[in-house]
């Protein structure tokens, strides 16, 4: 059960980023949506203390790739898996046919790497005719999926639902597919009640923020579509999960591709807000009508619409500075991007020294790590983490 993003946070799920890494060069990189070449090891070696960084505060740490390997003992899970996977236009009846036999013949480890690692063409062993003839070799017959790193983006945790998510890019499209089989499939947390789901419009986790318990902000963007918050509002509020969202538009540039690039939570009533949007954010706020229609009214000062749907008198806007450029570049290096732990408690880059000093200015618990590595796929401790349990806030 989660609530708020700032509730005691005991299980999270993570992905240690693996072989999949090691397929970004500097021809496909910008496709699979990384600024660069990480260096693979340094970017575990970074993973690893993130995540001892967690254990140490006592967080149990839920890895991806164990979940998705116990989810695929069974046979069930296996076959929806490979099916999907194997939904591609690309690949042909003759390569499909061949591929589907050797995935079927995999372990559920080796599965679990091929569906996330990919498979390029010169690894094949079989299934050789004219699509893997006229395809180079170095093209992906299936496409490793690098940004599976940030967990948060491909399903969120509402109150005790999880949101399956719509991810629209096409080079993380398949992501939701495994997010969906473990959350539905794995032995521990198969009854999990879902809602959206990756055939949805399109919706991002990284969008999603839960201001308050029953008040739900949602980013519209680069990423989430219009289509995609109205479907989750309308979810929500027939779920009581529920009872005011905000839809609040943010630029369609990389920089801010999602609303957790530009606010997260660190309090009850406090968040981290780039500064060169702080005054511009604005949001319509969301309530239910009658007959499952939905009320919108707005459009208002972001702050201001919060602040009215969470009862309280103000929402706290940590200000990260006055200088223009350095928030820019802290804002690029995802200094907006904090993970709490509990209230006031919070994990974040180490390299965004004028805003970790701020929130720290303003009695937050700053807990650094380093993010190198980690930083060149645009995403901090915030999008690398999906909370599985935080203590309920009421
Ligand atoms: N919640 C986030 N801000 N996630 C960051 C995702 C970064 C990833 N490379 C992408 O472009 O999709």
């Amino acid at each position: 059960m989660v609530d708020s993003e700032v509730g005691r946070l005991r299980t999270v799920m993570l992905h240690r980023p693996g072989p999949e890494l090691q397929r970004l060069t500097p021809r496909n990189n910008d496709r699979l949506l990384f600024d660069g070449v990480p260096w693979v090891a340094r970017a575990q070696e970074e993973h690893d203390a993130f995540a001892a960084t967690l254990t140490d505060r006592g967080v149990e740490v839920l890895y991806l790739t164990d979940l998705l390997t116990e989810t695929l003992e069974d046979p069930s899970a296996r076959a929806q898996v490979i099916a999907d996977t194997l939904d591609s236009l690309l690949l042909g009846d003759t390569l499909r046919h061949y591929l589907a036999g050797a995935l079927a013949d995999a372990e559920p480890a080796e599965l679990t790497e091929l569906v996330i690692g990919g498979i390029r063409n010169d690894e094949l062993r079989g299934g050789r005719g004219l699509v893997t003839a006229l395809m180079q070799p170095h093209d992906f017959l299936i496409d490793p999926l690098p940004n599976l790193l940030f967990t948060r983006d491909s399903s969120v945790r509402l109150g005790d639902h999880v949101a399956i998510t719509a991810l629209a890019m096409p080079a993380r499209a398949r992501e939701t597919q495994l997010t969906e089989v473990i959350w539905t499939q794995h032995p521990r947390l198969a009854g999990t009640p879902t809602l959206h789901g990756w055939q949805a419009e399109n919706l991002e986790g990284g969008d999603v923020l839960l201001l308050a318990p029953g008040v739900v902000a949602v980013g519209v963007g680069q990423r989430t579509t219009p289509a995609g918050a109205e479907r989750l509002a309308r979810q929500l509020f027939q779920l009581g999960l529920a009872r005011t969202v905000l839809v609040a538009p943010v630029d369609q540039t990389r920089a801010t591709m999602h609303l957790d690039t530009v606010m997260t939570m660190v309090d009850v009533d406090t968040v981290v807000m780039y500064p060169n949007i702080a005054d511009r954010l604005q949001a319509w706020t969301v309530t239910p009508g009658d007959d499952h229609t939905l009320d919108v009214s707005g459009p208002e000062p972001f702050a201001i619409a919060a602040a009215r749907a969470m009862g309280i008198d103000r929402l706290k806007l940590i200000d990260t500075g006055t200088d223009p450029v350095t928030a820019e570049r802290e804002q690029w290096d995802d200094g907006n991007n904090t993970l709490a732990l509990a209230p006031r408690v919070a994990v974040a880059y180490e390299r965004n020294i004028v805003t970790n000093g701020r929130l720290e200015a303003a009695g937050i618990e700053v807990i650094p790590i380093a993010g190198s590595e980690l930083g060149s796929g645009r995403g901090g401790p915030r999008c690398m983490s999906c909370p599985i349990e935080r203590d309920p806030l009421v």
